[in-house]
């Protein structure tokens, strides 16, 4: 991990991240290129690229979280940005699912290594999780899961009468948003100011398409 770039992406979105949890992100992609040897978990390897395209993006999801937020990040992969969620607030509790078995285990082997109680890996697929809790979570998230209609209809029923959906996405979230605004709205949400962001390094440009459940 490139301790630097992180640093500063912290502080520029100030973020208050202890000593022990920007340890505890260098060392996911310490365990994370570790096990990308033996199964393919992410394409990402170069030390820079990791850092910014795996941690600091999922970091700048940090400060849409509430304390107390139930959240559920779908299609979670390798756990982003749910073990970043987790690690940066351990005042909210963390649920990720993915239909893909080595892809959780890597998320649980963190979990255990790092002794991070607040999120629970769930392997499985998120229409079954719908099923079996309804209503359940105050924020559901997804970054490179689908598109925005397909996540807006997948995540609509986990989510609580009060919840809220954010959607990592492209530079193009904004315009996607606006052309499924009728879609978003049919399925009970409002959609909030998007969030648009750079990554370091020209990186590429990112947003955040936030929902929140109409009353
Ligand atoms: C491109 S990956 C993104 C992983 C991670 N969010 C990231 O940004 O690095 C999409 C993931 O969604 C998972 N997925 C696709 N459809 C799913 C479903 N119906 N239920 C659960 N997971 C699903 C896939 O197994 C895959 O790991």
């Amino acid at each position: 991990m490139n301790r630097e770039l992180l640093t500063k992406a912290v502080a520029e979105l100030n973020l208050e991240l202890a000593e022990q949890q920007v340890g505890a992100c260098e060392l996911v992609l310490q365990e994370l290129l570790r096990w990308n040897k033996k199964i393919n978990l992410t394409a990402i390897t170069s030390r820079d690229e990791m850092t910014i395209k795996h941690l600091i993006d999922s970091l700048h999801l940090v400060p849409e979280l509430r304390s107390g937020d139930r959240v559920l990040d779908i299609g979670s992969g390798a756990g982003f940005p749910a073990l970043v969620l987790a690690i940066a607030r351990p005042d909210c509790l963390v649920s990720s699912i993915d239909a893909v078995g080595k892809k959780i285990s890597f998320q649980k082997h963190i979990c255990r290594l790092l002794k991070l109680a607040n999120l629970e890996p769930l392997h499985g697929r998120v229409e079954q999780l719908a099923a079996d809790r309804p209503g359940t979570f105050s924020l559901v998230t997804s970054r490179a899961f689908s598109s925005l209609a397909l996540f807006v209809e997948l995540a609509a029923p986990l989510v609580s009468a009060t919840g809220r959906l954010i959607s990592m996405r492209g530079v193009d979230g904004e315009k996607e948003a606006k052309q499924q605004q009728g879609q978003i709205e049919s399925a009970g949400f409002g959609l909030e100011p998007p969030i648009a962001y750079r990554l370091p390094h020209k990186m590429g440009e990112r947003s955040l398409v936030i929902m929140r459940k109409a009353r």
